[in-house]
């Protein structure tokens, strides 16, 4: 089994040890303080918290005043508060309006025995976006990992399903060779069945100039190409260099222009590759940057066998910003390492306002074995709806949308979000 089959080992992941600008956090620190959420400032050492955890008393009265919308439950154990069913509205009220967000909680300077903190959330968020565009990409990334041949019907299905969750953008197949990838190998008979689809635009990966006039034939009206700033997993997943990829992309951005069809680029192992270990920045800068140059209208940052964190993206995306303007990045991170959400809120922080995600978690490339599913669809929503960020996207129809494709490939969702929720509907439901 070629290397790159296996999962990164522990020595191997990138770490922020070359990051002199992130000061360790003080061993008995609860949590870090920030001085001042201007990305790049220094953190200071944390708080410490007093032995009787004053901290955790701390958050909950903090969290009563300031976080009224979120629903407290009494000083009691966890078990008694897992016992009172979650009513109804609950599920609703994970949706904030941005403006409640950014006004009445504006949290009371607060503090402990040994220092005053002043924070508030406009400045834990500051320069976040008022909307995010989610690309779900479940039915392509989602499934091509799938052992199992998923029936072009529920394939077409879930698409169905997804477009109408009010997602923006739905990725529906990879116009690749079904030697390399077998569960795309009715790429066609997808696209046929969803081109005429209304409400979400439907990219599909095309790898070369085959791929693209087959998907233009097909009926495809976007497509993406997919590079990679590693050289191991671009040979083993495309089989050339970076540069031959290049060369190849060069030619199908060309076509598409022509047919004014928009092109994605995809920048793969982003962070880390399997085989190469830690990528660094400055490469990844330079594969964005010629595909932008070459007119890929978006750039998205994939963590493909998601080992990032927000120590390792921070670096990531300044080197990126520094070549492609902002609001054309998009990340996409796995959750190998379930670090995806945190990955995403920093990538916010920094200006990003385009998530890649699966419903349900599902995902995994065939070439960087152990890499689990994209971020949850689901968890995407559910936090972004917790910061009043809006996205369009209709959180109980999405749940459907996981569900049904669960129960088809037989395991839970990957999503918590969505098993909690689903517990939660469950709950109510008996009331
Ligand atoms: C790029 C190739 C085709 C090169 O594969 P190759 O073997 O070098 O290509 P080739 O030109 O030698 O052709 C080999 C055979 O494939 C056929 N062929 C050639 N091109 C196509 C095509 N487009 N569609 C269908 N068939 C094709 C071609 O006709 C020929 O058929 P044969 O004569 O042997 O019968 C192959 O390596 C390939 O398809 N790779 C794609 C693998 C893939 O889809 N990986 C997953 C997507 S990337 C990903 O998941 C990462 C991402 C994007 O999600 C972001 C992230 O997480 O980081």
């Amino acid at each position: 089994m070629s290397s790159l089959e296996e999962p990164l080992n522990l020595e191997r992941l990138p770490s922020l040890s070359n990051i002199d600008w992130l000061e360790r956090f003080s061993s008995g620190a609860c949590r870090p303080v920030v001085e001042d959420m201007a990305m790049g400032d220094s953190w200071s050492d944390g708080r410490n918290c007093s032995s009787s955890n004053s901290c955790v008393e701390d958050n909950d009265e903090y969290g009563r005043e300031n976080y009224k919308w979120r629903r407290h439950g009494s000083r009691n154990t966890i078990s008694s508060r897992r016992s009172k069913s979650v009513n109804k509205n609950y599920i609703a009220c994970g949706t904030v309006s941005r403006s409640q967000c950014l006004t009445d909680r504006q949290p009371k300077s607060y503090s402990n025995h040994r220092s005053t903190v002043r924070k508030t959330f406009k400045q834990l968020f500051n320069g976040m976006p008022n909307h995010v565009k989610i690309v779900e990409v479940g039915a392509r990334d989602g499934l091509q990992n799938e052992k199992k041949i998923v029936p072009t019907s529920v394939k077409v299905e879930l698409i169905q399903k997804l477009v109408s969750c009010g997602l923006p953008v739905v990725e529906v197949t990879g116009f690749v060779s079904p030697k390399w990838v077998p569960q795309l190998s009715d790429a066609k008979d997808v696209m046929e069945a969803v081109k005429d689809l209304e409400g979400a635009r439907l990219p599909v990966l095309t790898p070369n100039m085959k791929g693209f006039e087959a998907a233009v034939a097909a009926g495809a009206n976007e497509v993406a190409v997919f590079a990679s700033a590693s050289e191991s997993f671009s040979k083993s997943n495309i089989n050339c260099s970076i540069e031959e990829s290049l060369v190849r992309y060069r030619a199908v951005t060309s076509a598409a222009k022509k047919l004014a069809i928009p092109i994605r680029g995809y920048v793969s192992c982003a962070i880390g590759c399997p085989v190469e270990g830690a990528i660094s920045p400055s490469k990844v800068s330079y594969v964005a940057k010629e595909l932008h140059d070459m007119g890929c209208f978006e750039i998205s940052l994939g963590d493909t066998i998601g080992i990032a964190t927000p120590g390792t993206v921070v670096p990531m995306l300044e080197a990126v910003m520094a070549v492609v303007p902002v609001e054309k990045l998009a990340v996409h991170f796995h959750d190998t390492y379930g670090q995806s959400l945190s990955n995403i809120l920093v990538s916010l922080q920094m200006g990003i306002s385009i998530v890649d995600s699966s419903v349900a978690g599902l995902g995994g490339c065939p070439y960087a074995k152990g890499a689990t599913g994209n971020v949850a669809t689901e968890d995407v929503v559910y936090m972004l709806n917790g910061l009043g960020i809006k996205t369009n996207v209709d959180l109980q129809k999405l749940l459907v949308a996981g569900e049904f494709i669960s129960k088809h490939l037989d395991r839970p969702s990957g999503s918590k979000a969505a098993i909690a929720l689903s517990g939660a509907t469950a709950d109510a439901s008996k009331m």
